[in-house]
């Protein structure tokens, strides 16, 4: 069995995958933080794999950047190769001066300007959110590792290169954290195939100072948010 953007075989994947938007991040991870990680699909190098953490199954794969590209293989996880949970660890940009770059986000829900979700329902707002158990795991774990996390609403953009940034102020406005291009997508997507999904992020740039995180900060943040991601699944 394969779909047309994924070649592994049919129980290839765990129950948990982790989506990076790069899959270059993907191969890392497996290579860094998983047991004995085997490469099981890498069609149009979009790596994914499957490995261990502290015995339990997981996989990890690239999701690539923005809403139809999560779309297409959150899709196909969830309805082709039986996958229950995603949870998207990935980078986000900061618009709020309480926010500072290296901060942890968790995306309890996802506003965005894409219409994905409305096509889904008639043309009606869905609110786009993350699911309840996987979101009090990852706190609860925050907690007990004492790491300070912020959770709340994202902002889903379909444009990096926005024509509209007196969008940010507006976003700062109604209490959004941060902004990034995927979680209300993937959140959409769990819905309808009635899944679970979260997004974990760590701010790597700053909307409003203009500051941005260092390649070894990006580093070191990223192992944060791994580790807590990680022990929040075992
Ligand atoms: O670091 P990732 O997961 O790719 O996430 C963010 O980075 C990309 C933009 O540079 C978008 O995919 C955005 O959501
Ligand atoms: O989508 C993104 C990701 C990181 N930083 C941003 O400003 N936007």
């Amino acid at each position: 069995m394969s779909t047309p953007h994924i070649e592994a075989k049919p129980g290839d994947f765990a129950e948990t995958v982790l989506m990076p938007g790069d899959p270059l991040r993907a191969k890392f991870i497996a290579e860094n933080f998983l047991d004995d990680a085997k490469c099981v699909t890498r069609v149009r190098n979009m790596f994914g794999y499957t490995g261990t953490y502290k015995g339990k199954a997981i996989s990890v794969m690239g999701s690539g950047m923005g809403i139809p590209s999560i779309s297409i293989y959150a899709t196909e996880l969830y309805k082709e190769y039986g996958v229950e949970n995603i949870i998207r660890i990935g980078s986000c940009g900061a618009v709020r001066d309480d926010i500072k770059v290296r901060d942890i986000v968790i995306g309890m829900a996802a506003s965005t300007d894409s219409n994905v979700n409305r096509s889904r329902l008639n043309q009606c707002d869905f609110a786009a959110c993350a699911d309840f158990g996987l979101l009090q795991k990852v706190v609860n774990t925050a907690d007990k590792l004492n790491k300070p996390v912020h959770v709340g609403n994202v902002f889903t953009a379909d444009l990096f290169y926005t024509p509209n940034p007196e969008m940010f102020a507006l976003m700062e406005k109604y209490g959004i954290l941060a902004v990034e291009m995927e979680a209300a997508g993937l959140f959409g997507v769990a819905a309808e195939y009635g899944k679970k999904a979260l997004t974990v992020l760590t701010v790597s740039d700053h909307i409003k100072t203009g500051e941005v995180t260092t390649a070894d900060e990006r580093e070191n943040t990223f192992k944060d948010m791994m580790e807590l991601t990680l022990e929040s699944i075992l």
